[in-house]
């Protein structure tokens, strides 16, 4: 796919989901975001982006004592028949979108559980697929806690990469929640190239080790995003699963980030809610030809430590 003519120009969302209950089934949450991809078609969008983990609710704040209780949340094949009317009417209508979701994977005759992202172009094929690497959270029941946060437990690494694709005339890559806050992810996507970063998260507003920082929250989701977007040239959208859900409180600040690091477009709730924005991948080049130009300024032999193995 070529990157060039007026795919350089449309018009993105990020469809924001309110909580989902630990009950509410996928046809439940695929019915609101058909009403969410509705409105993307009335205001004229191309691309949509859906949170992380973005058919059940957040799962990982519960520890599960066996893996058919937790089974029920993740996918065993991407599309399947609860997401078939998304990949459908995505497709009638034209409009791309990024979907988060638990997979539970076979590899080698053993089931692996990762925490995924796909990116589905405007004729419904899967262009791009990553799976999780900043896994946070822990492994072990921490019943102190008002809830889990068992990620490390729930998911292994992601072992793609950080992928990006050219979808639609742009290069698109992905990120999941934590991936955000780490400047490594973002440069990754950035040496090559990427243009439109999708960004799905869960995130508590109570950060049980931290809690004097809960007030940050808010700022540090957007800190995250939008110095990604500035130092690496390319427009971010963040999409978020808000609100009071099974008891946690979970940030909103859904938003579109220019390559300027600038926020074009921010949700205003809680809740469901199409935020959106025009885009021009044309305007990467207005950083990364000139203050990020990464060929003329970067210097990479003085950035060992980066890739140096971690102490134990
Ligand atoms: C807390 C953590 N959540 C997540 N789902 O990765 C984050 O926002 O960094």
């Amino acid at each position: 796919m070529s990157n060039t003519g007026t795919d350089r120009k449309f018009i993105a969302a990020s469809a924001q989901l309110g909580p989902i209950a630990c009950d509410e089934p996928r046809s439940s949450v695929v019915g609101r975001m058909l009403a969410l991809l509705d409105e993307a078609k009335a205001r004229g969008v191309s691309f949509v982006v859906f949170p992380e983990l973005a058919l059940t609710t957040f799962f990982p704040r519960w520890f599960f004592g066996n893996d058919a209780d937790l089974d029920v949340f993740y996918e065993r094949a991407m599309p399947n028949a609860d997401v078939a009317p998304l990949f459908e009417a995505a497709k009638a209508a034209g409009i791309g979108f990024h979907l988060g979701y638990a997979e539970l994977a076979e590899e080698e005759g053993r089931a692996v559980r990762y925490n995924t992202a796909i990116l589905v172009d405007r004729e419904g094929k899967i262009a791009l697929k990553y799976r999780k690497i900043h896994l946070p959270g822990h492994r072990e029941h921490e019943p102190e806690r008002p809830f889990q946060h068992l990620e490390k437990r729930y998911f292994t690494r992601g072992n793609l990469g950080f992928p990006v694709a050219d979808v639609d005339g742009g290069r698109y890559g992905t990120l999941i929640c934590n991936d955000r806050r780490w400047p490594e992810a973002f440069r990754m996507l950035g040496l090559q190239g990427a243009e439109l970063v999708a960004v799905g998260y869960n995130t508590p507003q109570h950060y049980p080790p931290a809690p004097e920082h809960d007030h940050l929250q808010d700022f540090h989701n957007h800190l995250s995003l939008q110095a990604g977007a500035y130092q690496n040239g390319t427009y971010v959208i963040g999409s978020a699963k808000a609100g009071f859900e099974e008891g946690c409180e979970l940030i909103g600040g859904s938003c579109i980030v220019a390559p300027t690091g600038e926020i074009v477009a921010l949700a205003a709730t809680r809740g469901d809610e199409l935020v959106t924005a025009p885009i021009n991948l044309d305007r990467c080049r207005e950083i990364k030809a000139n203050i990020f130009n990464f060929a003329l300024h970067r210097e990479p032999d003085t950035y060992g430590l980066l890739t140096a193995p971690k102490d134990a």
